[in-house]
């Protein structure tokens, strides 16, 4: 299991998420993430994990509450602030949200976007240390000799690892992974899991993964929590998660 250090990176302070239909996406949720922690969220579909990870950049906004990065309240983060948060926290998803038609190395500096006014990115206008950088990115995830292959031309796990490498050129403290591998085939699950590992690892990024496979989340987490209809029902280490626990989590009602 990883070391982490005790101070939180991530607390979340009776978080609640009502969203403008009156669908209740978070219900009073409370809990701290170490820095440097793996933790997997689970749960049954519509739970509220997507909501979860999505409140942590404000991707979505919380209705009340209070969630704190580095001791940071965020929610009134505007412009430079809010541009800054989300430069650290690298988001990957299910669907890897490349550029099909562009190549890798483009696919992973757009990363740097945030860094970048859009013109420079749109017309590719990269320093060489920033290009270097994406090598470096590259060879993190083992795709260097990708790097002038087109993104469609490429393993949904492949495409996954470029995702993560995109996120690299963000040098986040934080990466939000939902469903990672809901689409990917037993085998490129494992590279794609084992990548985000060895940067939780390596490089100490917190990482927090939206899990629909219990099996995976008992491999990989530090931790596990459970959702249930936005409620936060379950939060364990590792060493402490049985899977009669995991099932009573899954069960619908
Ligand atoms: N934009 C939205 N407007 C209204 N309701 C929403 C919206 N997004 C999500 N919900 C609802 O909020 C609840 C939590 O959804 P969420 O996507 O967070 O669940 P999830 O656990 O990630 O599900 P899945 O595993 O299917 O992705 C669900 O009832 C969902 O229908």
């Amino acid at each position: 299991m990883q070391a982490t250090s005790t101070k939180p990176i991530i607390a979340f302070h009776h978080v609640n998420k009502i969203y403008a239909n009156g669908t209740v996406g978070l219900k009073d949720i409370n809990f701290e993430i170490p820095r440097g922690q793996f933790l997997v969220v689970v749960g049954l579909s519509g739970a509220g994990k997507s909501t979860l990870l999505r409140t942590i950049n404000r991707m979505h906004e919380i209705s009340s509450g209070e969630i704190r990065i580095d001791n940071e309240p965020i929610s009134d983060y505007k412009g430079r602030a809010l541009r800054q948060l989300r430069c650290h926290i690298g988001m990957i998803f299910q669907n890897f949200n490349l550029v099909n038609r562009a190549s890798v190395e483009r696919n992973v500096l757009s990363g740097l976007v945030g860094y970048y006014p859009t013109w420079k990115c749109v017309l590719g206008l990269f320093s060489a240390a920033d290009k270097q950088r994406a090598i470096q990115a590259l060879k993190r995830v083992s795709l260097t000799p990708k790097i002038f292959t087109r993104a469609d031309e490429l393993s949904g796990g492949q495409q996954q690892r470029v995702a993560i490498a995109r996120t690299l050129m963000q040098d986040p403290k934080i990466i939000l992974a939902d469903e990672p591998v809901a689409s990917l085939d037993p085998r490129t699950t494992k590279d794609v899991m084992d990548t985000l590992q060895r940067l939780n690892r390596e490089d100490d990024i917190t990482v927090i993964v939206n899990l629909h496979s219990v099996a995976l989340a008992r491999q990989y987490a530090d931790r596990i929590i459970g959702l249930r209809a936005g409620e936060l029902v379950y939060d364990q280490p590792i060493a402490n998660v049985t899977t009669a626990d995991l099932d009573r989590i899954y069960q619908a009602n």
